[in-house]
């Protein structure tokens, strides 16, 4: 499990986490949903260990965030971060060069999955191409868990479909996936816990399946409720 306990973060003395608690497990999708501005991104670095943090906890099945910690994390941000003259095979290369837990060939079967082409240049890929090819690099390690920053940002219909469906599959099983949107709709139906963050707040966290059935709510439903009350 990943837990977050009572975390603040500053960027000088405007205060962007004031006392964020919740916890992603194992096993699970957790999505962080919160409107522009709100934290989501600072938190998922926080995580990372990529920002400071002026007070609180994050640990990861009861450990401290450490070295051995982030190598049972991997981290999908929501930019490319590789030189956009290198090509989508050397980019795998890489990884396999610099990160212990990366798995060639589940790289090679996400390649494939996401239809991707291993001579593409990155600097020459669509949004939606850079959206997979992250989402690749990400999964392609063997992590217990999966940080995932907008994974659906500005990418066409198919796209994010075909993404969605990386959820539901093999792909992804048994690991603890926690990412952030403001656009929930193809997530909706494979979410199992959502944490609605305002202004550095947690202000609702829910299993998404018991509200359904015992609120008969969609997430949609519950977001309206807390964010145009
Ligand atoms: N490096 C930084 N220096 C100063 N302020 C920052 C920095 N990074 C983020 N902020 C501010 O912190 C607040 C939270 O930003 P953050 O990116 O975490 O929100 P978000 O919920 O991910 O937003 P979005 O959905 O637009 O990506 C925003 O007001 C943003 O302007």
């Amino acid at each position: 499990m990943i837990k977050v306990e009572n975390v603040h973060k500053r960027y000088g003395l405007r205060k962007i986490l004031n006392g964020v608690s919740f916890t992603a497990e194992k096993g699970q999708i957790t999505c962080l949903i919160g409107i522009n501005g709100a934290g989501k991104s600072s938190l998922l670095h926080a995580i990372m260990g990529l920002t400071p943090i002026h007070g609180g906890h994050i640990a990861i099945d009861g450990q401290p965030l450490g070295t051995a910690g982030y190598e049972r994390i991997a981290f999908v941000p929501d930019h490319l971060t590789m030189p956009p003259g290198m090509r989508i095979n050397e980019a795998m290369r890489f990884m396999e060069d610099f990160y212990k837990g990366w798995n060639m060939a589940r790289a090679n079967d996400l390649l494939r999955f996401f239809g991707l082409e291993s001579t593409e240049r990155l600097g020459n890929m669509s949004k939606g191409t850079a959206a997979k090819f992250s989402l690749m690099l990400g999964l392609g390690q063997d992590t217990d868990y999966i940080l995932m920053d907008e994974p659906f940002s500005g990418i066409d219909l198919f796209s994010r479909e075909k993404i969605t469906e990386v959820f539901s599959s093999e792909l992804i099983e048994g690991r603890g996936v926690l990412f952030t949107t403001h656009e929930i709709a193809e997530m909706e139906r494979l979410m199992d816990k959502a944490v609605l963050i305002q202004d550095g707040k947690i202000i609702r966290s829910f299993d998404c399946e018991a509200v359904r059935y015992q609120e008969g709510k969609s997430v949609l439903d519950v977001m309206r409720e807390v964010y145009q009350s």
